[in-house]
């Protein structure tokens, strides 16, 4: 018993100085764990905002953009959060009506008000561009335009977001900057690597833009737009063709073959059998082609089809003017351009168009994709309405139309051949962002917002590191004691077989 009570006193669990390192052993560990949980905890990824619309001739699109609070040298990583299809034409189609002009993004602007968060809204940045067909009715008719955009302006301004302003992009603004989207969706700009060109077909106007090889810069100032993006400098040519949109070049085509005023046209872009009764005032209602109208003209025509590839190529032909070129090189109207270089990104209408005609796949050449459109064009139109019954009449009855501008734009107008057109990809969207001008323009103007406090760990790594090594040690020493005052009586349990 005494034997007993001796080993109970020399045990060291009944000594208060093992109880108190024990508990404090226990708060070091506990400590340790929460400072390295704490500090590698995923860290809550807060993000900006920023509001785009596309105020395109055909339709207005809003993107809103997102990227992360803390920036990434200087320029932000963005990326498209969401994205709305306003109802109803573009904003220049209110012409008679600015105040429906801006009633008509009401509700996109509401939903992009549920999309950023609230906390957000203050100082989230919204911007308006508008492109060809704002520029056109521009030209045509500046009270009406500057009243659509003040409707837009006070639209916009209702809405919690801070509005910097709606105006309209330059021809060269709107090729760069879908330029920029393009490679910058790619990883190519960060990377400096070998860009991608950038071929944008809207309703009204159609960019080209690309870097060239040995481009002398001299040859044609205004078409020429230096960068400077991630250190890296690039040289770009772009052009913007107003009127050689996919809808103002089919009035132009139809304003070609109309031009004596005919009372009916028999159109080769258009499928045999198709007919339908067109407006001469609603044709020619647009700068593009009104300059062209026929002195003397019904007031009707009657638009039928014949479906016919190569005739409708002359047709386009028609369009683009070959004959005068004072630079070393042009392609259409006198406009200088560098040959093609590199591949290619062909959005908006090339997409949709090639996209219908199941043309995206990248390994048709020219010659079968060619062969596809002809064949397509000669097909009877109520052949095509029963193939296509969901289809969107009016897209429908245009695709042979559209499918021979684009193969006669890129190949006679750019200059593409069967080599370099195989470098084209007809793309919707990179990465889940829409490819297009905005978001080139987001990125751009997102440089002007100053990044926000970085959100870092709680404690700086010196601290972090410091606070790990006390607590290793503390650690050590209490083991260290620990195992010393289990020591003495480690030979007493040794011997206590012995003692039974
Ligand atoms: O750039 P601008 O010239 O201002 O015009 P936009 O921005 O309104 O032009 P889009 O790229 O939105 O569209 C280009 C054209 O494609 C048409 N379009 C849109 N969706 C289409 C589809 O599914 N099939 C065929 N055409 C389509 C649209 O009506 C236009 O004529
Ligand atoms: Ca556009």
């Amino acid at each position: 018993m005494s034997a007993q009570r001796e080993m109970k006193e020399k045990n060291p669990w009944h000594k208060p100085l093992t109880i108190i390192i024990t508990v404090i052993g226990v708060i070091a560990i506990v400590a340790l764990v929460t400072v390295a949980g704490l500090q590698n905890r995923p860290v809550f990824q807060k993000y900006k905002y920023g509001i785009v619309l596309d105020a395109g001739s055909s339709h207005t699109a809003l993107y809103i953009y997102k990227w992360p609070a803390e920036k990434d040298n200087n320029t932000g990583r963005i990326e498209q959060k969401h994205s709305c299809k306003v109802k109803g034409k573009g904003i220049s189609s209110y012409a008679a009506v600015p105040e429906k002009a801006g009633t008509s993004l009401t509700e996109c602007m509401q939903e992009a008000e549920m999309q950023v968060p609230a906390w957000r809204h203050q100082e989230t940045p919204l911007y308006l561009g508008a492109t060809a067909g704002m520029r056109l009715l521009n030209m045509e008719n500046k009270v009406a335009s500057d009243k659509v955009f003040e409707a837009v302006e006070k639209a916009l301004q209702r809405f919690p977001f801070s509005y910097q302003g709606a105006r309209i992009l330059s021809g060269q603004e709107e090729g760069a900057f879908g330029w920029v989207t393009v490679n910058y969706l790619d990883d190519r700009l960060k990377q400096g690597l070998q860009t991608t060109g950038a071929l944008d077909l809207g309703g009204a106007s159609t960019q080209i833009s690309f870097v060239p090889h040995e481009y002398d810069i001299s040859e044609s100032p205004s078409n020429a737009v230096a960068f400077q993006l991630y250190g890296n400098y690039y040289n770009l040519y772009t052009h913007s063709f107003l009127c050689y949109g996919k809808d103002q070049a089919l009035r132009m085509a139809l304003a070609h073959q109309t031009r004596s005023g005919p009372i009916a046209i028999s159109d080769p872009c258009f499928h045999p059998d198709y007919s339908v009764t067109r407006n001469y005032n609603t044709l020619y209602d647009s700068p593009c082609v009104s300059e062209r109208k026929p002195k003397v003209a019904p007031l009707n025509f009657t638009h039928t089809g014949e479906g016919n590839f190569l005739q409708c190529q002359e047709v386009i032909r028609s369009l683009f003017n070959f004959k005068s070129c004072k630079y070393s090189k042009c392609s259409f109207n006198g406009i200088f351009q560098p040959p093609v270089q590199g591949s290619f990104g062909a959005f908006s209408a090339y997409y949709f168009v090639m996209n219908f005609l199941n043309l995206t796949d990248g390994s048709m050449s020219l010659e079968t994709i060619t062969n596809y459109v002809a064949n397509y064009c000669s097909t009877p139109w109520d052949q095509i309405k029963k193939v296509y019954p969901d289809i969107n009449e009016k897209y429908l009855a245009e695709y042979c139309f559209s499918g021979t501008y684009i193969l006669t734009l890129l190949t006679e107008g750019y200059n593409f051949n069967t080599e370099t057109f195989s470098k084209i990809k007809f793309i919707k969207e990179i990465k889940g962002s829409d490819a297009g001008w905005t978001l080139g323009y987001m990125l751009n103007l997102t440089n002007m917002i100053p990044a926000e406090t970085k959100d870092s760990p709680p404690l700086p790594h010196a601290g972090y590191v410091s606070i790990v090594t006390v607590i290793v040690l503390l650690l050590f020493i209490l083991v260290t004691l620990f195992i010393l005052s289990f020591r003495s009586i480690w030979p007493k349990c040794s011997k206590e077989p012995q003692i039974v």
